[in-house]
């Protein structure tokens, strides 16, 4: 509005007019104002001339809110002095990055802790208010961390609480078999630090290293008292309940019946099925896992489905079959049995020679295979295989044959079928069907959800960790949509997967 206000002005004054020279005016005069402010606590000034013997101390003030502080202490035995033993990282002393393992406690709010117990420095801090005010020794060579972040599947349970050996049980994270865990600090060679994922608290917790916790569990299993093997055990008793179905006509019945005396190429008897399943958990407690997204272009991956017999696997197959057989399709298994008049090879089954079958199960073609009434039954993986180059294969099995279709090849996505209560297993099940020794079916009786339920009790307990997905096969349609949500999933969405898929090493 100046009079003989030039050209270059009058631009000059629209730029300063536009709202994102509003907005950067607006966050200048803020950061003034922020510059401006005095912080508590005020320090003294520096002394004009320090002595040359006296250490560099660090004043570190923390504002404490309802998280815990994260860090633990430890006491010098033989001088008395305080350190700072680890700082949990995401926590309130992390993320101040002002406090580091290895800095040596002066003072906590004014007192000189030097020659306390750590529980008593532990009070001092406990009762401030507000803040806590720390004078350190900075630790003078401070390790270099280049840490990768390392993901992990816990293959056992830990509890802190339980654990008499953990330096803070506070400061302890516990875990279930299956949870997936981020390794957040790799520092210490017996403490590690970790996060759950899907991770609720930025705060880390401490957990046992692989080796530390393979070394418990050593201990644990020393410690028990003798009992007949676990595994041998489950083995059994799945073999008693399994024992009830024999062959009846139908949809792959034979097959499914030889499998529950079957062996799997990495199982080939239950005795070495022992040595790879529970000698295999102690040897590594945790199995590094890594994001997974199948791209378009490559082969669908495997749909393993498994559960207490009678539970209803081979209908939710069926049913997803039938849905769309041109996207889903089933392998079809080989035999040594002779074919009926009505079955058709490469139909029903691939019928083959008793030493061709052989020759199969010793080049470990088979992803499982065994005997059913002097007869051979065997899926083949080189069917699996390529099945999977153009259509989702979709497999039940028995836990025996987990190992073998956890492969980098097959990539199995497994999903587990669980039975509902007792008294939705009574309503549901009024009209179906269960298959008996005697070639017939019959309705279901009490006893046979007890069963189903101490067989589901047994396989939640030794494979609840290797299952990708768990559905409880309540009401049929419900149960057979989460199943197609759950493919769906594992076909385009990302997963967790044993980083040996994707990072092949040379082990078998
Ligand atoms: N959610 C459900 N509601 C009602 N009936 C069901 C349900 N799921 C399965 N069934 C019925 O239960 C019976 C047993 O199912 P299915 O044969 O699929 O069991 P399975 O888990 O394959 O066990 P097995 O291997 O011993 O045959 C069948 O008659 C089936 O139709």
């Amino acid at each position: 509005s100046l009079p003989g206000c030039s050209s270059e002005a009058k631009e000059l004054h629209n730029l300063l007019r536009q709202p994102h020279i509003q907005v950067s005016d607006a966050l200048l005069s803020a950061h003034d104002s922020v510059a401006q402010k005095d912080y508590e606590p005020v320090l003294p000034p520096m002394p004009e001339e320090l002595p040359d013997d006296e250490e560099a101390t660090r004043i570190v003030c923390l504002v404490k809110n309802k998280q815990p502080l994260g860090a633990t202490i430890k006491r010098n035995e033989a001088t008395g002095e305080i350190f700072v033993a680890r700082v949990i990282h995401g926590g309130l002393a992390d993320r101040s990055g002002l406090l580091h393992a290895g800095d040596r406690i002066i003072e906590v709010n004014g007192f000189p802790v030097n020659g306390l117990e750590p529980e008593q420095v532990i009070q001092v801090v406990a009762k401030s208010q507000g803040t806590i005010m720390f004078k350190v020794v900075p630790i003078t060579e401070r390790p270099v961390h280049n840490q990768t972040m390392l993901y992990v599947r816990a293959m056992a349970d830990y509890s802190p609480q339980q654990d008499p050996s953990i330096p803070c049980a506070d400061a302890g994270m516990g875990f279930k078999k299956g949870d997936v865990l981020e390794i957040v600090d790799q520092t210490d060679a017996l403490w590690w630090q970790a996060r759950k994922l899907p991770s609720i608290s930025a705060c880390a917790g401490l957990i046992p290293s692989t080796n530390l916790l393979k070394r418990k569990q050593r201990e644990f299993w020393w410690s028990q008292p003798y009992q007949p093997h676990g595994c041998i055990q489950t083995q059994e008793d799945l073999i008693a309940i399994d024992d009830k179905c024999v062959e009846a006509a139908g949809f792959r019945r034979s097959m499914r019946l030889c499998r529950r005396r079957s062996h799997s190429i990495s199982q080939p008897s239950c005795h070495s099925r022992c040595a790879t399943t529970c000698h295999g958990t102690l040897a590594s407690p945790y199995e590094e896992v890594v994001r997974y997204q199948r791209l378009p272009q490559d082969t669908y991956r495997l749909i393993a489905l498994l559960g207490p017999s009678g539970v209803g696997v081979n209908e939710l197959r069926r049913r997803l079959i039938d849905i769309n057989p041109g996207i889903f399709q089933g392998p079809i298994p080989y035999t040594t049995r002779a074919p009926k008049s009505y079955e058709e090879s490469g139909r029903e089954y691939h019928f083959t020679s008793r030493e061709m079958f052989d020759n199969m199960v010793y080049n470990n073609k088979f992803l499982e295979y065994g005997e059913y009434k002097g007869n051979m039954y065997g899926t083949s993986i080189e069917t699996v295989k390529e099945i999977l180059t153009r259509k989702i294969c979709v497999v039940d099995i028995e836990p025996n044959a987990i190992q073998a279709v956890r492969t980098h090849e097959l990539k199995a996505y497994i999903i587990y079928v669980k039975p509902p209560s007792m008294d939705r297993l009574r309503q549901t099940r009024q009209d179906a069907q269960i298959t008996t020794n005697y070639y017939i079916n019959r309705p279901f009786k009490d006893e046979d959800f007890q069963d189903m339920e101490d067989a589901a009790r047994k396989m939640e307990s030794h494979y609840w960790h290797l299952f990708d997905n768990v559905i409880v096969n309540d009401s049929l349609q419900e149960a057979c949509l989460q199943l197609l949500t759950a493919v769906r999933r594992a076909q385009d969405e990302p997963q967790w997967v044993p980083a040996s898929w994707i990072r092949p090493t040379n082990q078998p």
